[in-house]
């Protein structure tokens, strides 16, 4: 077992053998993740892989470089476990849910709905947890599978990173299954799609469909789109073409949010979905972008929207 809890393996291993399906938090195209609090109450969220890791194969050194990485917008890897049967990977729990829960499924999981303002630091602090993935991480890493259901929110509505790194290790080892490469399409660059090879552009478009998701509250795996055979980014161009940036904002945010702030979004997000991969900005570049649109910014609210007054889940 590498990485932290201070437990011994054997302990660790008898307290995930206990787990229920009461325990489960969800499942994924990977595994099914659980919640589990030890002793001292840390809280943790075990990833049980479907299929197993080779070892041979210098997963356990791409393991150890993931756990080693920290940055205040990445869910933290904190440990991994392989055996024959069984493979393991503890994070830490991050405990208000995903961006696309609170986007979408936010009356059904009591959640109160997100206001510009919390919409905006989310976008940020995603960014900011992307580009030291691409800028700071040596060898660079890519994501492979950014969505909105990969940023997790914690206790301050701040976004974490997950799932980075994850990709790349099952794709070696073919066992992810949801999609030819990794990834939802929807979010996907078309580049992407039709050869499969990964390179930060390939995240910087995914990364442009989550910030049209923030300002238009629409997913792009929307019926709307799959029936039109139009993407998201490319109904957000064609309806600013045509009229101005309110017909694409969420009916949630009009009047509650500045329209240069929201420029500066829907601006980023189509530069990032653009069709050719070396029109893409780079990912320092966007955090530049959105991080600009925030020292003049008046502070505009509707009490209908709460950010602050989220319910855990
Ligand atoms: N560290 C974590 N803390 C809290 N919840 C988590 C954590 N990691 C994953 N989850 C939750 O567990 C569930 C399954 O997550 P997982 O990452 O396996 O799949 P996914 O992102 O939903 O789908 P896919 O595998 O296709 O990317 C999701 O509801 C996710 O929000």
């Amino acid at each position: 077992m590498a990485g932290k809890p201070n437990l011994s393996t054997t302990v660790l291993m008898e307290k995930i053998e206990k787990l229920t399906a009461e325990d489960i938090i969800g499942t994924g195209g990977f595994g099914t993740v659980y919640r589990l609090v030890l002793d001292d109450q840390t809280a943790l969220a075990v990833k049980k892989l479907i299929r197993g890791i080779d070892r041979d194969r210098g997963f356990e050194r791409e393991l150890e470089a993931l756990a080693d990485l920290k940055h205040k917008n990445l869910v933290t890897l904190r440990g991994h476990y392989s055996a024959p049967n069984i493979n393991i990977l503890l994070y830490d729990l991050v405990g208000n849910g995903s961006l696309d829960t609170w986007l979408y499924e936010y009356e059904a999981a009591g959640l109160q709905p997100l206001d510009w303002d919390t919409r905006a630091k989310i976008g940020i602090g995603a960014a900011r947890g992307l580009a030291y993935l691409h800028h700071d991480c040596v060898p660079r890493i890519i994501h492979r599978d950014v969505k909105s259901s990969n940023i997790l929110l914690d206790a301050d509505l701040e976004a974490r990173v997950s799932d980075f790194g994850l990709a790349k290790l099952m794709d070696l080892d073919k066992t992810h299954v949801t999609t030819m490469v990794a990834g939802t399409l929807g979010f996907l660059a078309p580049e992407y799609v039709a050869t499969g090879l990964a390179t930060e552009k390939v995240d910087i478009y995914s990364f442009g469909v989550v910030l049209l998701e923030l300002v238009t509250g629409r997913h792009p795996c929307d019926n709307l789109f799959k029936d039109s055979g139009i993407s998201l980014p490319q109904s957000v161009r064609n309806m600013i073409d045509e009229k101005n940036l309110a017909v694409v904002l969420d009916g949630l945010l009009v009047g509650t949010c500045p329209d240069e702030e929201v420029a500066v979004f829907v601006d980023t997000a189509l530069f990032c979905t653009s069709s050719l991969p070396s029109h893409r900005p780079s990912m320092a570049q966007v955090v530049k972008m959105l991080e600009g649109h925030q020292s003049s910014r008046p502070s505009i609210g509707n009490d209908s929207i709460a950010s602050s007054s989220h319910k855990p889940r």
